[in-house]
């Protein structure tokens, strides 16, 4: 299988037309009371509005058969009212349609991030940032559209037609049957452009999220890309992406012209017969001039909603398109993680493990991890180090073999109470757009002033401790360095104080002199855990209690690093090696 190929395998699933259709009615049934208020404030107020071509041809009626003065202006207040309540009721149905719309929204955009949350961590790193950013950010945000914009603007229009409609028949059955004869070439013409909009849609959302990963994918590793002179291929990636995308925006606008072309010849269409039809008829005496005028008023004004339904269908289209991507996310099976560990021994027993469908890079391994000792894990690069790391923290299942925290395999552990045991420091540390308290106090939301301050100088942060935990970090606020934004993911371990740490190359970005007393510092802070240290500097080597060197994903050697240099195996090579550089 190619890589593209596993990429693509990788991308979150996409809902069909029934989970999307069961999920819309989820939506409204959570606010069944406003939704209704919304349909009955709209309805009236259409009500209202087809009352006014009914009075006017009244009036032309009234006119015609001697009505006097007053009687005409008592019609003609009436017509007033009508116009001022429909713009009242309207005013009010727009407003509780935003608020319903903005209430759904937000229920929504919890439930989605509740969800990723919720997701095995590895099938989220194998979704790819783009795909999942896009969902979380881009398609929420259009469904919200949808729900408080296009929704309740669609509604509006299509209660509007629907009254305009019934307005023609109550004037005159025979010309409402006339106003009716485009409306069979109209439904099909909206169901085609539909059924063909769906899938366009589709297509141009997801060509949208390809190129957005690629761009993510692109910037997150501008370095390597730098490194390996990746510029030239990554470019045309991009500009592959990009002209897949132009694409898919060229065949959206191409299915809206033809759409809309049509649209306004079936209402010429439809106006002109009823004005045929009305003239004729009043001209044989067989309606009234009034009847006429109300008709022909109604048939002009059914164009404007009718158009505005189905301009909205794009909206609603775009909406459902992304609506089934979020209820793809809902899609991903979650494994119930229940259990609880009896313990916090860690073990990891006879394990195979590869990533994806790529071949084992732990073959059979076992490590097994004292309460309390300090653990070392050393060997080349590529030799499986990290892996390890993830199958201790339980980030990955093994394809054979155990990985177990006091008995119980540990993607079978609730995540919060997996973290309570054990916390995974790696060079990937995420410094929030929040105060240094708030930072900290993730890893334990009962922490107090004093703990934190503790916690900061255990990790030798004195710039932190100077500026105070009330300093505002982020990109736009106070922006750390590398090594201060490691200096936070240790110190939020040691706020969290799990019962064992793991350390991969967690100090890697700190300069070497610095990192020694990080290191320090955070052995002593750290003493009493176990903690396994994964790192390729083996300065603090010969201060662990046991040192495991892994090499082609298998244990090599195990032992003290006397022990060890005794041997003059694996690790006497990979220590004299680093005492020469
Ligand atoms: N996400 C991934 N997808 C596919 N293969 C991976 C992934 N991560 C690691 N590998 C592969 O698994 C093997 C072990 O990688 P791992 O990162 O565990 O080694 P390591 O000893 O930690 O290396 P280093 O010291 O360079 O970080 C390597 O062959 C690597 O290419």
């Amino acid at each position: 299988m190619s890589a593209t190929d596993t990429a693509t395998d990788a991308r979150l699933p996409v809902a069909g037309p029934t989970e999307v259709r069961r999920a819309f009615i989820r939506l409204f049934a959570a606010d069944k009371g406003r939704a209704v208020q919304v349909l009955v404030l709209y309805t009236l107020a259409a009500g209202c509005g087809v009352a006014v071509p009914i009075f006017l041809g009244r009036v032309v009626d009234g006119i015609g058969a001697g009505w006097d003065v007053e009687r005409i202006n008592l019609v003609c207040a009436l017509i007033v009212v009508c116009v001022a309540v429909q713009f009242v009721l309207s005013r009010l149905g727009r407003r509780a349609g935003y608020r319903f719309g903005e209430r759904a929204a937000a229920r929504l955009r919890e439930s989605v991030v509740k969800r990723v949350l919720s997701l095995p961590l590895d099938r989220v790193e194998r979704a790819g940032h783009g795909d999942l950013g896009t969902r979380t950010s881009t398609d929420v945000n259009t469904v919200a559209d949808l729900l408080r914009d296009s929704g309740p603007t669609i509604a509006t229009a299509l209660i509007e037609v629907l009254v305009l409609y019934a307005a023609t028949f109550v004037i005159d059955p025979l010309l409402g049957l006339c106003s009716l004869l485009t409306l069979p070439l109209l439904l099909l013409a909206a169901r085609r452009y539909l059924r063909r909009a769906g899938a366009t849609f589709r297509g141009e959302r997801a060509a949208m999220s390809e190129a957005a990963e690629t761009l993510t994918a692109s910037g997150a590793g501008a370095r390597t890309v730098a490194a390996l002179a990746l510029q030239e291929e990554r470019r045309t990636t991009g500009y592959a992406h990009a002209e897949t995308m132009y694409g898919w925006f060229m065949r959206v606008l191409r299915l809206q012209n033809e759409f809309f072309l049509l649209l306004l010849w079936l209402n010429r269409i439809q106006l002109v017969l009823v004005i045929a039809a009305a003239g004729w008829w009043s001209f044989e005496g067989a309606m009234s001039l009034g009847a006429a005028v109300a008709a022909i008023t109604v048939t002009v004004r059914i164009a404007n909603p009718t158009n505005v339904v189905m301009a909205q269908l794009n909206g609603f289209q775009q909406g459902s398109a992304a609506l089934a991507r979020i209820e793809g996310v809902n899609m991903i099976p979650v494994e119930p993680r229940r259990d609880r560990p009896e313990g916090s021994g860690l073990s990891l027993n006879a394990v195979t493990f590869g990533y994806g469908d790529g071949p084992d890079v732990l073959h059979g391994l076992s490590l097994h991890p004292k309460a309390g000792e300090r653990l070392m894990v050393v060997g080349p690069s590529g030799a499986g180090k990290s892996t390890i790391a993830r199958l201790l923290a339980g980030i990955d299942r093994p394809r054979t073999g155990s990985a177990t925290l006091g008995g119980v395999p540990m993607c079978d552990i609730g995540v919060e109470e997996l973290r309570r045991h054990v916390v995974l420091v790696t060079q990937e540390h995420h410094v929030f757009t929040a105060t240094l308290r708030d930072n900290l106090i993730l890893a334990a939301p009962d922490a107090d002033d004093a703990t934190l301050l503790d916690a900061l100088r255990r990790v030798d942060a004195g710039w932190a401790l100077a500026e105070g935990l009330d300093t505002m970090l982020g990109d736009e606020h106070r922006k750390l360095g590398t090594a201060e934004a490691q200096q936070i993911a240790l110190a939020r371990v040691v706020v969290a104080d799990p019962d064992v740490v793991i350390l991969d190359e967690a100090t890697a970005g700190i300069d070497p002199a610095s990192a020694n007393n990080v290191e320090v510092a955070l052995a002593a802070a750290l003493a009493g855990r176990t903690v396994i240290a994964i790192a390729h500097r083996l300065q603090a080597a010969s201060s662990a209690d046991r040192i495991a060197v892994v090499k082609n994903g298998r244990i090599a050697e195990e032992g003290t690093h006397a022990e060890l240099l005794e041997a003059g195996g694996a690790y006497a090579r990979l220590w004299a090696a680093w005492q020469g550089d």
